[in-house]
This record gives C-alpha cells, sequence and structure tokens, in this order.
C-alpha cells in the first residue's frame, strides 16, 4: 500500500457525516496520514483514535488555507471535504480557494460521501495512482 497523505474537512452539519463515512471506510482508511482543520480533526481522533490524524488550525480561523498551502506544496494526495450548501460561512472565500487549489493541482477531492465512496474503493486508489501534474492551461508563470 502506498501511503496516502489524505485532508480531511467537515463543516459542521456535515461533521457526523464524515465520521460515519471514515467508519464504514476504516479498512481502507487504514494506515494512511490525515491532515484535518481543527474541529473536524478533534472529532475525527476523538471517534478514530487508530488513525494518525494531524489538526490545523479550524477552518474560520484559516484551517482551509492550511490545506490549500499543503496542496500547492504537493503535500496532500486526496481532499475529502464534506460540504455545507445550505448554510453561509463566514471563510467562504477561504473555501473557495480551497477547492479552487484541488481543482487546479488536480488531485481527487470529494465533497460528498458519494464521490468520497467511490474514490476510496477504485482500484486507482489501492494502486498508488499518482495523477499527472497540473499544467495550468499555458499559463505563463507555470514553471515558478
Ligand atoms: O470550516 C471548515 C471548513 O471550511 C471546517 O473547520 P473545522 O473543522 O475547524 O470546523
Amino acid at each position: 500500500m502506498t501511503r496516502k497523505r489524505i485532508a480531511l474537512v467537515a463543516h459542521d452539519a456535515r461533521k457526523r457525516d464524515l465520521i460515519a463515512w471514515i467508519g464504514a471506510h476504516r479498512g481502507a482508511l487504514a494506515g494512511h496520514a490525515f491532515f484535518a482543520t481543527g474541529t473536524t480533526g478533534a472529532k475525527v481522533r476523538e471517534s478514530h483514535p487508530e488513525l494518525d490524524v494531524t489538526p490545523l488550525k479550524s477552518g474560520p480561523l484559516g484551517g482551509d488555507q492550511q490545506i490549500g498551502a499543503m496542496i500547492a506544496e504537493g503535500r496532500i494526495d486526496l481532499l475529502v471535504f464534506f460540504v455545507d450548501p445550505m448554510t453561509a460561512q463566514p471563510h467562504d472565500v477561504d473555501v473557495k480557494a480551497l477547492t479552487r487549489l484541488a481543482t487546479l493541482y488536480n488531485i481527487p477531492f470529494a465533497c460528498n460521501e458519494a464521490t468520497a465512496d467511490m474514490i476510496v474503493s477504485s482500484p486507482l486508489f489501492a494502486g498508488g495512482y499518482t495523477p499527472r501534474p497540473a499544467d495550468f492551461g499555458g499559463y505563463e508563470g507555470r514553471r515558478v
């Protein structure tokens, strides 16, 4: 198994769903390294102490930005971010920045359970798949 670096984020209304999702996939998730926004990380650690979870800052205090920076540095292989589409977030710009970077750097990114289910049950997940590097569509600063 290739050890993946998995970012976990859930808005408040989705935290229970993320914990349940982790429980449902504990076999596939065992042994990987997890990085999570603060409150999400604390809850994941509480319910799944067997996982190696590094908590970052809480989302509204910069945690989404920290994960975005890790993506830009090539330090995250998968983002599982259970988004609440029904509640306005004070840090909406940070959420947008994070999802933009996940898209830009072409990492697998699940914003709901169905997508997360497909990713962790894919043979590509088990098989050490490496996505092609982003080429930024001709952006002049791409080598910088
Ligand atoms: O707000 C979040 C993501 O945008 C999540 O942050 P917490 O995990 O600290 O609640």
